[in-house]
């Protein structure tokens, strides 16, 4: 499981250790990591250009030091101080070693650039100076490292509020910060690089984590011998409409390939005609009335995949909640839940998977707010609307109230296309059929369907078919992980 922790964390953590140890160890510890991640990514050090953007503050002083052991190490090394004070120790150190102080014209002759304007001691978005050098490393030629965080990111939330660094390497100290996780922030770290410095037996329950293919695997139901397809887990589908067909074929082709004992499909006649076509493993009930009474037990609802919106759709999805099973709430359903919170008024568990759009229906708050802050919004739709929320977007996030926002890393851009989330919804129903809990079924199944999204993509365009085909392989992988 990876673990990231808030600015207020780390720092609460640092104080505690720095109690312990004589003054100056910790960026000691910190700087030797950062020269080590620099050294390594110039492949030469002696005769190298290397550029310091030095902020006031202790991310500053970390560059300073880390600056002082490359020129040692034969580095050409610049410094631009971009604070009204600078960290003194560090800039004794760095002077007695050899290093210059500079203009901005040290970034454009840099081969890297160390970004220690700000960490996480930063606030609000960045100012001039600061912001301006923030511009001229990413117009510069050079590999940018950043100090901690990205400057401009906000290390507890993932915000970008202005000018941000965009780094090739984030080397973080002690421990992961949120915003590496989390898109904006994410997209702006580059390769994540933790340089321990002590920090682990200090720090308290992480703010948010994100799974690794091993615990995905460990989460995974597997069939035992006795197993049979009850026992697996029956899965519902309540999706398509006469005027949509393909997202219930999409959503039954996902829910399929994850695993569920069976896959029972309900809707309008044409999405039943094609769903019966495409898959004949999957059992099929066309509706003649809106409701899903007498159509057999099922142990997880999938509701909403292009079911429509009308009066029609409002029936089933009030029949669907109103069962005693776990219900994903997706697509058409969330635009009428939006209308009618009364809908989630239930006692089994309720998972929805807006992206940014359909969680601005459902909370109120603006789609570009909620996609500059994705794990506050997250985490306030779980709290208000008492449910498990997998918002998805360049970082999918899944939040519940009292557990740490799980963050996806497996993703990729290619799997922002038409019918993408109506695979992901089959895959995360499939798994809540098989036992799972909200939480663990939508990490899971972010995780497996961002895994299959870059097996299908392969650095090509893909369609939403393929990555329901890919989901198998998927799951092949985060075993061999485990
Ligand atoms: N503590 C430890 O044990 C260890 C800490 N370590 C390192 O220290 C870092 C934290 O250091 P920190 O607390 O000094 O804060 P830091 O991130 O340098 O920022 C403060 C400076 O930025 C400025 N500033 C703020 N906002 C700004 C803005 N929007 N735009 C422009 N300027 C802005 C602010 O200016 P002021 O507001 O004072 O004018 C002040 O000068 C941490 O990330 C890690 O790298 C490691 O060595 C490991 C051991
Ligand atoms: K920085």
């Amino acid at each position: 499981m990876r673990t990231a922790y808030t600015a207020d964390q780390i720092r609460a953590a640092e104080h505690a250790l720095m109690a312990r140890l004589p003054e100056g160890t910790l960026m000691q510890r910190a700087a030797a990591g950062l020269a080590a991640v620099c050294a390594t990514a110039l492949g030469r050090v002696y005769g190298s250009r290397v550029a310091l953007l030095v902020g006031g503050g202790d991310n500053g002083g970390d560059a300073l030091y880390a600056g002082a052991l490359l020129a040692r190490r034969g580095a050409r090394v610049e410094a631009v101080l971009a604070g009204s004070r600078t960290h003194e120790r560090g800039l004794e150190a760095y002077l007695l070693a050899g290093g210059r102080v500079a203009g901005v014209m040290a970034v454009e002759r840099a081969d890297l650039v160390v970004d220690g304007l700000v960490g996480i001691g930063a606030t609000g978005a960045l100012r001039e100076p600061y912001a301006e050098l923030a511009r001229a490393a990413n117009a510069a030629p050079a590999l940018t490292v950043a100090v901690d965080v990205p400057s401009g990111v906000d290390a507890s939330s993932g915000r970008v509020a202005g000018a941000a660094v965009e780094a090739q390497i984030t080397v973080t100290m002690g421990a992961p910060k949120t915003g590496l996780l989390v898109d904006p922030g994410a997209a702006r770290a580059g390769a994540v690089e933790l340089v321990d410095i002590g920090l682990g037996p200090y720090l308290p329950a992480p703010d948010v984590t994100a799974l690794t293919g091993a615990d995905v695997a460990d989460l995974l139901p597997r069939p035992a011998t006795e197993s049979d397809k009850y026992r697996r887990g029956v899965v519902g589908i309540a999706a398509g409409s006469d005027l949509y067909t393909g997202a219930a074929v999409l959503a039954v082709g996902g829910a399929l390939r994850a695993g569920a004992g069976m896959v029972r499909h309900v809707g309008q006649h044409a999405p039943v005609a094609q769903v019966r076509s495409h898959w004949p493993e999957a059992v099929v009930t066309e509706l003649e009335r809106p409701s899903i009474d007498g159509v057999g037990r099922v142990q997880a609802w999938v509701l909403g995949p292009g079911l429509g919106t009308g009066a029609w759709a409002h029936e089933v999805a009030a029949s669907v909640l109103a069962s005693d099973v776990p219900v994903l709430v997706d697509a058409d359903a969330l635009t009428l839940v939006s209308r009618d919170r009364s809908l989630l008024r239930r006692t089994a568990p309720v998972l929805v998977t807006p992206h940014a759009g359909e969680l601005s229906r459902l909370i109120g708050a603006g789609r570009a707010e909620i996609e500059a802050g994705r794990l506050e919004h997250a985490r306030a739709a779980a709290a208000e609307l008492g449910v498990t929320v997998l918002l998805k977007g360049s970082t999918t996030v899944v939040a519940e109230a009292d557990r740490p926002v799980r963050v996806n890393a497996t993703g990729t851009s290619w799997l922002a296309t038409g019918g993408t989330g109506d695979v992901l919804a089959g895959v995360s129903g499939a798994l809540l059929a098989q036992g799972l809990d909200c939480y663990d079924a939508a990490s899971c199944a972010a995780h497996l369907h961002g895994l299959a999204g870059r097996i299908a993509a392969d650095g090509a365009p893909l369609n939403a078919a393929d990555v329901a085909a890919a989901i198998p392989e998927a799951i092949r992988r985060v075993h061999d992980e485990g």
